[in-house]
């Protein structure tokens, strides 16, 4: 598979535990997201690493900030050789704006993306923090400013993928995290979905984290999701 749909979500606390699950990956079957935690126990050089490894690497540090800050960490990150990178939408226009023109217009740039409502926040966590409406709306106002902006996608859960599809556009990337197969503990996530009702629902690219990592089999669970995708797209 030349375009692997599974981003695994390298959660681990530093650069050793998250390099022995990598060795038994293989840069065809899946895409890598270092987030924060990874990152700030392991820094850039694991990041530029991964990425000699052959792997198409998610740098999921989220950027949330004054314009000017966002736009020169998103420069900083680009330096490393990433395939994407993301920043919340809640930062604004002017934020968003920033760094997508901080990225310039070279073939060889990261896909940028914003995060909208994260998936692990209910109608309920909205509401404390003063939004209203209910989620779908919060992903759509949050994604339509995204897409105004000029940048290549958002993350959303794939409960609001279809609708996003249908108003932005087939071209807009939509990487879905909160993706539990079935039978799997759903953890802190609150708005899930299975990877192939996920993918049919218009998701790009799936993240998945904790399904994989705590698997008792990691490398199994991603060979069986990757074969769950693979014979629905190839039945
Ligand atoms: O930006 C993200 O990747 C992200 C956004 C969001 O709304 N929800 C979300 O879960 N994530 C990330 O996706 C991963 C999900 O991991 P699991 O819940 O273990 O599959 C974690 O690394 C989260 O940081």
């Amino acid at each position: 598979m030349n375009d692997p749909k599974i981003i695994v979500a390298l959660d681990y606390p530093n650069a050793d535990s998250a390099m022995a699950l990598v060795a038994q990956l293989d840069p065809q079957l899946c895409r890598l997201k270092v987030g924060k935690q990874l990152f700030t126990a392991a820094g850039p050089g694991l990041v530029e690493s991964l990425a000699n490894k052959g792997f198409a690497v998610f740098l999921d540090l989220k950027f949330h900030d004054i314009p000017t800050t966002v736009a020169l960490a998103c420069k900083a990150a680009a330096n490393l050789g990433v395939w994407m990178m993301n920043v919340h939408a809640l930062g604004g226009s002017s934020m968003l704006r920033a760094a997508r023109e901080a990225l310039g217009e070279s073939a060889q740039r990261p896909l940028l993306i914003a995060v909208t409502l994260l998936t692990s926040m209910s109608e309920t966590d909205m509401v404390e923090i003063g939004l209203t409406g209910s989620p779908q709306d919060a992903v759509l106002r949050l994604a339509s400013l995204t897409h105004a902006a000029g940048l290549d996608g958002v993350v959303c859960s794939a409960q609001e993928a279809a609708l996003l599809k249908q108003t932005l556009g087939q071209s807009f990337c939509l990487v879905t995290p909160g993706i539990r197969p079935a039978m799997a503990a759903l953890g802190d996530q609150q708005r899930v979905m299975t990877p192939v009702a996920a993918l049919a629902a218009g998701s790009d690219y799936l993240v998945i984290g904790r399904p994989i990592t705590h698997a008792a089999d990691p490398l199994k669970a991603l060979q069986n999701i990757h074969t769950e995708i693979s014979n629905e797209e190839n039945p």
